[in-house]
């Protein structure tokens, strides 16, 4: 199972990460998610929130995002997995979609996922992305009606984001337990791999999905620790290093 850590870009500021991009490199993690900051979040609980609004804090600027992640790219010492943007469509749209779709390709990315891109701008935004040699990972709820899973799926490209329950994003202590309904009837809608996120943290999380699901995204257990860069008693080493460990808890738990 690939495992997904989901960090926010910018917090507290980029030297940071890029550093811990590095760390979770080095542990082992099969792609990374980096969500553009946004104040508007759109389904994010506090603790992604939060970190946004360090991120926005810190002067966070979209075009700086992307010539770090070039020059990191360009650092032949790391070996990065995949990365992908989580972004709001207000802000590639503010960007130009043309001009942050290449950079976004030049600086490493290899694909989007845009929770809000509207339904009729989708089509021709996916074309784009194709273009621009970028996946377009979809997100599916088990909210969305059947029909329309069918319409999503068909757009997607790289993965599938199986959202685990409607709501917010933060870490929650049981999955439920619809999810591996839900996951069977998209299994048998697509070959493209099932990824699932929204309150997953612990190691007894991944093995509920063992054989259901092939990935899954951590966001809110990891972020939440970049409140620590900010404790005067931790050094920001210290606080990369604690990330690091928990993320090679997770990459030994896809191993079961
Ligand atoms: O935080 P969680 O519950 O671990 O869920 C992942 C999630 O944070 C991340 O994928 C994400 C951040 N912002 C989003 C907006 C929409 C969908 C997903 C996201």
């Amino acid at each position: 199972m690939a495992f997904m850590p989901f960090i926010t870009a910018g917090d507290p500021d980029l030297e940071t990460t890029v550093a811990v991009l590095k760390e979770l490199a080095q542990r082992g993690v099969d792609l990374i998610e980096v969500g553009f900051p946004y104040s508007d979040p759109i389904a994010d609980g506090p603790v992604i929130q939060e970190s946004y609004t360090r991120a926005l804090n810190n002067g966070f600027h979209v075009h700086d995002l992307f010539e770090a992640l070039k020059a990191l790219s360009e650092d032949s010492s790391v070996t990065l997995p995949p990365l992908v943007g989580m972004v709001s469509y207000a802000i590639i749209f503010r960007y130009g979609a043309e001009k942050f779709l290449q950079e976004a390709e030049a600086a490493g990315f290899s694909g989007l996922i845009v929770p809000d891109l509207p339904g009729d701008e989708a089509p021709e935004f996916a074309e784009k992305t194709k273009t621009a040699n970028l996946d377009l990972v979809q997100l599916v709820s088990p909210l969305t009606p059947e029909d329309r899973t069918k319409r999503i799926v068909q757009a997607a490209s790289g993965f599938i984001y199986c959202i685990s329950v409607a709501g917010t994003t933060g870490v929650r202590d049981e999955l439920p337990e619809e999810l591996t309904a839900h996951l069977k009837s998209l299994r048998n809608l697509t070959d493209l791999p099932l990824a699932v996120g929204f309150g997953i943290s612990q190691p007894k999380h991944v093995d509920t999905l063992r054989g259901k699901a092939d990935g899954f995204i951590i966001g809110s257990a990891i972020v939440k620790q970049f409140a620590a860069f900010s404790d005067p008693s931790q050094t920001v080493k210290d606080v990369i290093t604690a990330i690091g460990d928990y993320a090679a808890e997770m990459v030994a738990a896809t191993k079961g």
